[in-house]
């Protein structure tokens, strides 16, 4: 560079702005990042060994060209019958590497699959939305091979439509674990004796969230089945070698899928797991129960350890370092902000519970607002003006779905949501992630922020750390996730407040912002002057509060509630008084946790907060 002239300095930096550009402003309107090389690989799907009417669909009803890269490892592998454990980042295509491969070899069975054979392939997932989205790829995928029934069971549906579906054979099924081993006991009709994949999608989450058991007494019930079916006589071939083929997959395999590989997998083939990260099995269980020292198990198999989790590459990842008591204001200024510099886009905003899903939605949708103190309500307008959809477990089904499906279309929404999307979901075209209250395990860092910048698009994710919370970003960084600081203050100072004009003197305790302490002023009596809201509001705080105690193992020295300033974290919800922390709520909660208890025998509390997200 020394000996550069300075038109050779002048072209250079023209061609890294270009480059720039190239990863930013399109055309056409859409997102999608320029790097084609860390996404996709430089062969065919035919090439990989798939049926010719597969890789037709593939490419003209779906418009994929070419494979993915974990596609083009792991396709052959699958078609081969070897077991596996995929680990790729979130949003590479995780989904076709595994259907495309099974539906190759549905086809192919020379006596043509039929509805009384049963069910061929099973793929769990740990929840309904993503059950949905499954199927429906698979809907797309079977479009010329009518002949191979797609299906789905899930909880929340009904029952006995759920029977008679299954009565009528379902080829390839797609369930949430519960209500799966719901009809391996009582639907009689339910054939799965020619069962020959077991595909368990986000591996990891569904033994996050409790399901461990209901894993394990379901491998028993289809393992320990008797197939008595005569191949010849069928016309069903069986593969030679591996009678049974099972898949683990999900962008951050670690620990706690080791006991579900070592039971499910019979000498897996590892893709995208790095030598280095690999470490014979070790003991964790499903319950996440201490083992016994005695029975330590001496299987030889080698499976992930903690390592690196794997993030788009693309994805700009900030964090913003927030006075817990200016929260609110500053969420609904970085939203504005957000909207007003690109109205047509498409954020998510994650949150720890269903009650803060519930009091931030109802605030969103109403609040008015003007920066003239003194003006009248009618004269006040949105504060924002984006179409605010919300998703959460403890809305009705109907609901849920309803809400899932107008993400997926909607150009330009705002959606609020627990953690029950930040797995698998694909809603297209997202742009930013805001991570409001803190995920807890990287993991769920990983996969929330995982829902943009997905297949090379660009994308970008904001996490809300209190000052006290900061240390959280270390825990990040042990699973090579690091993020860079929000411009925080800079945003602020961007917000026209007319009527201090002239007397506005800039701060630089974001608290004390005027901007901050005109909106804080404004939703506090927003709601304060509505009792629905304020009940939400207090509901809110105390489940926020109750979460914020059931952080676990390391994180509970980041996430101190003995450190938290309650009437602060009242301020974060718009309440000017800290609402009693044994309310109705509390009362539901305890309630709630009896039931999963008595079902399920005792838990912590992380996981039954967890398990209703
Ligand atoms: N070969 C391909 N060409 C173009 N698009 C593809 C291809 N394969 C998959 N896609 C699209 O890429 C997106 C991401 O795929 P998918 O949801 O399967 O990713 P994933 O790896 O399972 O993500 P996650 O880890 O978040 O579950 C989807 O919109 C899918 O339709």
């Amino acid at each position: 560079m020394a000996t550069m002239n300075k038109k050779t300095k002048a072209k250079v930096v023209k061609s890294k702005e270009k480059e720039k550009k190239k990863t930013t402003t399109h055309d056409d309107g859409t997102n999608k990042g320029d790097n084609n090389n860390n996404v996709f690989a430089s062969c065919s799907f035919s090439s990989l060994g798939l049926h010719q009417t597969l890789c037709d669909q593939l490419r003209e009803r779906m418009g994929f060209e070419a494979p993915t890269l974990i596609q083009a490892q792991a396709i052959p592998v699958v078609l081969s019958g070897r077991h596996a454990l995929v680990n790729a980042a979130t949003g590479t295509g995780k989904t076709i590497a595994y259907l495309a491969p099974i539906i190759h070899h549905l086809q192919s069975y020379d006596k043509r699959v039929q509805r009384s054979d049963g069910t061929f392939a099973l793929v769990l997932v740990p929840t309904r939305e993503l059950c949905l989205q499954v199927h429906e790829i698979l809907q797309k995928l079977l479009h010329r091979f009518h002949w191979i029934v797609p299906g789905y069971i899930m909880g929340g549906e009904s029952r006995s439509k759920e029977k008679a579906r299954l009565r009528k054979g379902i080829s390839i099924l797609i369930a949430t674990p519960g209500r799966l081993l719901d009809h391996l006991k009582n639907t009689s009709s339910f054939v799965y004796t020619n069962l020959r994949w077991i595909i368990f999608d986000e591996a990891d989450r569904i033994l996050e969230l409790g399901f461990g058991k209901e894993i394990q007494e379901i491998l028993n019930l289809l393992g320990s089945m008797k197939t008595g079916h005569d191949d010849q006589e069928s016309g069903v071939p069986r593969p030679s070698k591996f009678q049974r083929q099972n898949l683990l997959l999900s962008a951050t395999l670690n620990e706690k899928v080791n006991h579900l590989a070592k039971i499910s997998l019979e000498d897996p083939v590892m893709i995208g797991i790095d030598d280095k990260i690999m470490e014979p099995t070790s003991r964790i269980r499903f319950d996440n129960s201490d083992c016994d020292e005695d029975n330590e198990d001496t299987h030889s198999s080698k499976i992930p350890a903690i390592g690196a989790y794997k993030v788009p590459e693309q994805l700009i990842q900030r964090y913003m370092k927030v006075p817990c008591g200016s929260r609110l204001a500053i969420l609904l200024s970085i939203l504005k902000h957000l909207f007003e510099r690109e109205p047509s886009q498409k954020v998510v905003l994650f949150f720890s519970t269903c009650d803060a899903v519930d009091f931030h939605y109802s605030l969103i949708t109403e609040f008015l607002f003007s920066s003239y103190p003194q003006t009248e309500e009618g004269n006040r307008t949105m504060f924002l003006g984006c179409k605010t959809l919300r998703l959460h477990g403890n809305m009705e089904q109907e609901d849920r779905t309803t809400s899932f499906q107008a993400f997926k279309t909607e150009k330009s929404a705002l959606l609020l949501s627990t953690d029950v999307s930040a797995r698998g979901l694909d809603f297209p075209n997202v742009r930013c992630i805001i991570q409001y209250d803190s995920p807890g395990e990287a993991t769920e860092y990983v996969h929330r922020v995982g829902r943009t910048a997905r297949l090379g698009e660009r994308g970008e994710s904001l996490l809300f750390l209190q000052p006290s919370e900061i240390d959280y970003l270390q825990d990040l960084e042990k699973h090579g996730v690091s993020l860079v600081e929000y411009p925080l203050l800079k945003v602020l100072d961007s917000f026209p407040l007319s009527a201090h004009k002239n007397n506005i003197k800039k701060s630089v305790f974001i608290d004390m912002h005027p901007w901050i302490m005109c909106l804080q002023k404004a939703l506090e009596s927003c709601i304060s002057s509505k009792p629905k809201m304020e009940e939400l509001a207090k509901r809110a705080f105390c489940s926020w509060v109750r979460a914020y105690t059931a952080h676990r193992g390391e994180l509970k020295r980041i996430f101190m509630v003995k450190k938290l300033h309650l009437g602060h974290v009242a301020k974060s919800f718009g309440l000017k008084q800290i609402p009693s922390l044994v309310g109705k709520s509390f009362q539901n909660q305890t309630k709630k946790r009896k039931r999963f208890e008595k079902k399920n025998g005792p838990s912590n509390k992380r996981k039954v907060a967890r398990r209703v997200t």
